[in-house]
């Protein structure tokens, strides 16, 4: 017998590429569990499907760094305190993140794929499953999106959940109305502004001689990187990015705060004369309204 859950829960994380350097980005999860009936005449009780596998996706990825720990420009190394340092090179610049190491998944193969989370996520559920459930489908796939979209990564240092960490992402869709029309040209303007971007509050910057270094990080300067760094609950947050991946707000990074960001910024700096109204999505199917309307 075959169960299925579609949608059972959206991942929001980010990987590092070397390509694209830090990548936002948000997988629906669907998942089919193949097996015989237990004393329920179930395959597997919805509540605990959804209770179980959810949380082992929620625990191993959601709201990570993904880091491809067999690509040869991976330099993991631990830290005190359950931290670990990550340094990483991209045709963008370096990348370098001190963090406690919950905040990073390091996913065996030279590149974060669909294949790779799906096959590392697989082999962790499969030993949570119970005897009767013989075989596990995992589907993980982006949400269709037909307009434009941004992928972003940022850290709410405020937020007492797993949003604290400094690199975690989202793959979402941008509207923007003017005058009561949706104006796609602006869509896809600001989609290719924030297109792999990293999004930073102004208030966490700090200069680059005050981050922890591994033994193996190059030298990196005001000029080449943007350097960040927080404590919240979870720990101590450090990250450096190259400059031209990165974006500074005045404010937090929450969504309603890039709604009006996007806003004032769309009014200001595309010289936009008309009422514009912005839907900006965090992920999939939420977000926050901003209008001058
Ligand atoms: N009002 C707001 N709430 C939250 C914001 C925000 O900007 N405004 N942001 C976050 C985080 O950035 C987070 O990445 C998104 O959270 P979400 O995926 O919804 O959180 P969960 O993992 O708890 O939800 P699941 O249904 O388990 O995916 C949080 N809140």
């Amino acid at each position: 017998m075959q169960l299925f859950v579609k949608d059972l829960t959206v991942i929001d994380a980010s990987y590092l590429c070397p390509k694209r350097g830090m990548v936002g980005h948000s997988w629906l999860v669907d998942v089919v569990l193949i097996g015989n009936l237990d004393e329920q005449s179930m395959v597997l009780d919805f509540g605990q499907v959804k209770k179980r596998i959810k949380a082992i996706i929620d625990e191993e990825v959601d709201h990570k760094l993904l880091v491809p720990s067999d690509h040869e420009n991976t330099l993991c190394t631990s830290g005190d305190h359950e931290m670990l340092w990550l340094d990483f090179e991209t045709d963008k610049g370096s990348i370098h993140l001190y963090s406690p190491s919950q905040g990073i998944a390091l996913i065996p193969g030279e590149a974060i794929t669909i294949e790779t989370v799906t096959q590392y996520l697989s082999e962790i559920i499969k030993r949570y499953l119970p005897a009767n459930v013989a075989h596990l489908q995992l589907t993980l796939r982006e949400e269709v999106i037909h307009s434009a979209s941004y992928q972003y990564t940022h850290g709410l240092k405020k937020h007492d959940g797993n949003c604290q960490r400094i690199a975690h992402g989202h793959r979402s869709m941008i509207e923007i109305w003017t005058n009561a029309t949706r104006n796609h040209e602006l869509e896809q303007r600001w989609a290719n502004r924030w297109s792999d971007i990293y999004l930073a509050s102004v208030e966490d910057k700090v200069p680059p001689e005050q981050l922890h270094r591994s033994k193996g990080a190059e030298l990196i300067s005001d000029e080449s990187h943007d350097c960040f760094s927080y404590v919240s609950g979870q720990g101590l947050f450090e990250l450096a990015m190259p400059k031209s991946s990165v974006e500074l707000i005045d404010t937090d990074t929450t969504v309603e705060c890039l709604a009006d960001y996007i806003l004032a910024t769309v009014k200001r700096e595309f010289l936009v004369s008309e009422h514009v109204r912005v839907h900006a999505y965090e992920g999939v199917g939420k977000g926050a309204i901003a209008t001058d309307e």
